[in-house]
């Protein structure tokens, strides 16, 4: 590898690929060859992680149970069991390779939290520097659906983009993405390359494995959030890990020359908006460089060339919005034009959130003079262009909505900002300095939330919405 630069590769691996679906026995092979790979791209020089899921696939196995409880507190106390025998396969594995390796347990309370963002990066990153390949699962046992992340696809590109990895690969049971699902379409065609996100045409809308959450619908939405941070993504087969090297090599050729140290480990603060040269050199290289046959099937999803990363990837994909802004179009020029956002901007305000709670930002396409028969002052389309804390809560932006910043005080009795929300605290989803087409704001929230797209996932029989948790 003379010539190119160490990258930092994220492994993900679902539980169809690493408990059989129907005995729930370890896929000892799989799992061999997963350990094998990642100590050879750590002795390349490269930074590894793996997400593993399959605690409560080790747990069916290890207390009999034949099928996934729907229950909230059996799928814990399962997870709780599993988890323990997962790491010590995994240990045990790695042990004979002399490979050490960290449990890291995640909820999304954790990565909500700022500081305790900030130390899951520092912990993460000082264990790659101690040469250790971080093992990273969810915290099933605490999590309930609200602090949640609900599916690993979504936990290991927001990894991804934690430690600023370079690659991400989503290892599943089947070759890459197809347009339609191959389990039951056997002349469904593979898409390999993914340029943008926005207008991949794909049905992912039917389940995978019985064991697996989210199906392919997922790896979509965790393509999205990593490649938006700059991660190139790979949904690929895992039956085969050595896969992975080839592709590593494939990536890294098409990267000549070789660009600065590698990306993962930096401090904040950073940007939302600038160039990403890796991205735009591989999507010239991608369109143009046909796969040889070398190079196993698997789909990459293209890194953004604008990447958003560290406080701004948090705003974004860190918080749960609380609420929503609608905000006028001058006032988004604005924002985009780096100023911050003003009262007199906002149209509109929906939710109850407190101050420095996060909030979705719309685009409203038309304000009204006059409140219509809904009570709106604004008509037409609203977009989701990103999200924000604010400075003040729902009830206050209710009063001051509309009004210059100097009547703040006589409205409210006090001015803790003359702005709703300051730049830096304001993120969007795609920002290239220019405003761009709107998409309706219903489908914009369902492509950047991945619960909504977890819909069709069977998780839960009707009438036991208590106790029952989304996505475990
Ligand atoms: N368009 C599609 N292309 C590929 N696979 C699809 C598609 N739509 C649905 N799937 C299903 O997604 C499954 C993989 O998801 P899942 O079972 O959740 O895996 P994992 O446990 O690896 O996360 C595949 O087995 C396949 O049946
Ligand atoms: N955290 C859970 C797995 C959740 C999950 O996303 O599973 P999968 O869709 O198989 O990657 C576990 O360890 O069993």
């Amino acid at each position: 590898m003379r010539g190119t630069r160490p990258l930092g590769v994220v492994i993900k691996l679902g539980t169809s690929s690493i408990v059989d679906e129907k005995s729930h026995e370890p896929l000892l092979s799989i799992l061999t060859l997963i350990v094998e790979t990642a100590v050879r791209l750590r002795k390349d020089g490269h930074k590894v992680i793996i997400v593993s899921s399959g605690a409560i696939g080790v747990g069916l196995r290890r207390m009999d149970v034949e099928k996934r409880p729907k229950h909230l507190s059996k799928l814990q106390a399962l997870a709780a069991i599993g988890q323990c025998r997962l790491m010590s396969l995994w240990d045990s594995l790695f042990n004979h390779l002399r490979q050490p390796i960290a449990q890291i347990l995640l909820t999304r309370n954790d990565i909500a939290d700022r500081s305790r963002y900030l130390n899951a990066q520092r912990t993460i990153n000082e264990l790659l520097d101690m040469g250790v390949i971080p093992i990273v699962n969810e915290n099933d046992t605490l999590a309930v659906s609200e602090i949640k992340f609900g599916d690993n696809d979504t936990l290991s590109a927001i990894t991804a983009a934690m430690v600023h990895a370079d690659l991400l690969f989503l290892m599943t049971d089947v070759d890459c993405l197809y347009d339609k699902n191959p389990r039951t379409n056997p002349d469904a065609q593979p898409i390999e390359v993914v340029e943008d996100i926005g207008s991949l045409v794909a049905d992912v809308s039917t389940a995978g494995s019985s064991l697996g959450t989210g199906g392919m619908s997922t790896k979509i939405v965790a393509a999205r959030l990593a490649t938006s941070a700059g991660v190139t993504t790979v949904i690929t087969r895992s039956s085969n890990p050595g896969n992975i090297i080839n592709i590593v090599k494939h990536i890294q050729a098409s990267r000549s020359p070789p660009s600065p140290a590698s990306k993962i480990a930096q401090p904040e603060p950073s940007s939302n908006g600038q160039n990403n040269t890796e991205a735009l050199l591989q999507a010239s290289v991608s369109s143009s460089t046909p796969r040889s046959n070398k190079i196993p099937l698997h789909t990459r999803f293209l890194p953004s060339p604008h990447p958003v990363r560290d406080r701004y990837f948090w705003i974004l994909h860190g918080l749960r919005p609380h609420g929503t802004l609608y905000i006028d179009p001058g006032a988004y020029k604005a924002l985009v034009g780096k100023a911050g956002l003003l009262a007199a901007g906002v149209v509109d305000v929906e939710g109850v959130f407190a101050q420095q709670e996060a909030v979705r930002i719309c685009v409203v396409e038309k304000k009204r003079s006059t409140p219509g028969e809904d009570g709106k002052l604004w008509e037409g389309t609203a977009t989701e262009v990103g999200r924000a804390l604010t400075n003040y809560a729902s009830s206050e932006i209710a009063r001051i909505k509309g009004h210059q910043s100097a009547e703040i005080p006589a409205l409210l009795g006090y001015m803790d900002s003359e702005y709703v929300a300051q730049r830096e605290s304001i993120s969007f989803f795609s920002f290239s300095g220019v405003s761009r087409p709107a998409t309706p704001v219903r489908e914009i929230v369902a492509s950047h939330e991945p619960a909504a797209s977890r819909a069709q996932t069977p998780l839960a029989s009707p009438g036991e919405e208590k106790g029952v948790v989304v996505g475990l």
